[in-house]
């Protein structure tokens, strides 16, 4: 059995912001993500849709990877405004995000739709972000462990066993509110996590990288990333300042 942490990923999700002026800023980032960074920890940002193939060209070259927000579970079809898997694979990304609670949320999402969208992530031979994260009201009522469990239960496709597959935990009270869980709550967490993972997956289970997404910023982020078992960060707001976003990596530099 390994005891050899998985490398950390600090991954941007920049949501629905961004025209092609933002090249400006993924430019920086690029520039940004020097040797002392790249020794440590892997970059990837995952812009609008519009600008995957713009920041994949950008990107060639260096190991900034490049990712979509969501994807179709189909292959192709007459499913209007949906974009599928291979379709960002074409186009230079190789993650993609599935099923983070504004997808949830604003299309109603059921975990069954996000294990299907990352088994066609895989499928496409991109590496998935499957989202997961609990309301304040069910961590209020004591539920945030049941809930991310039956989510991860529920949203984590069989093929995890033999392909690579994140996981973020983002506590949905969290997210871009400034609020974050105790380093307690997240060491609960993810180490709950991390067990339900080894024990559907084995060392699969063992060795995917789970990231922490919810108010990471510059200012958190070395004591957020330093828990047990948060392999790094899913970041939004704080994603879309190239030096923020760098600040955030550099919480891996000793
Ligand atoms: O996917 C990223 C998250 O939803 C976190 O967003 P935030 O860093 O703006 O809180």
């Amino acid at each position: 059995m390994t005891t050899e942490r998985p490398r950390p990923l600090v991954a941007g999700n920049w949501k629905m912001n961004g025209t092609r002026a933002a090249t400006e800023t993924f430019s920086a980032i690029l520039e940004g993500y020097d040797a002392g960074l790249r020794s440590k920890v892997d970059l990837l940002v995952c812009p609008p849709a519009t600008l995957i193939y713009l920041f994949a060209v950008a990107a060639v070259g260096t190991p900034v990877k490049v990712g979509g927000q969501d994807c179709h579970a189909a292959t192709h079809g007459a499913h209007t405004g949906d974009i599928s898997a291979a379709m960002l694979a074409d186009v230079g990304a190789s993650y993609v995000i599935v099923g983070h609670s504004e997808r949830r949320t604003d299309h109603g999402e059921t975990d069954e739709m996000v294990k299907a969208k990352a088994r066609a992530a895989i499928t496409a031979g991109l590496t998935p972000i499957v989202c997961v994260g609990e309301t304040r009201e069910e961590r209020d009522a004591g539920r945030a462990l049941a809930v991310v469990g039956a989510q991860l239960a529920g949203s984590m496709p069989e093929e995890a066993a033999r392909a690579p597959v994140v996981v973020a935990y983002e506590p949905v009270w969290a997210i871009g509110t400034g609020l974050t869980p105790t380093v307690v709550d997240v060491a609960e967490m993810h180490g709950f996590i991390r067990q339900s993972l080894v024990d559907r997956f084995g060392a699969a289970g063992r060795n995917m990288r789970l990231l922490y997404g919810g108010s990471v910023k510059p200012g958190n982020a070395r004591e957020l990333l330093g828990v047990a078992e948060v392999d790094g960060a899913l970041v939004g707001g704080a994603s879309l300042v190239a030096e923020d976003f760098l600040a955030i990596a550099r919480a891996y530099m000793a």
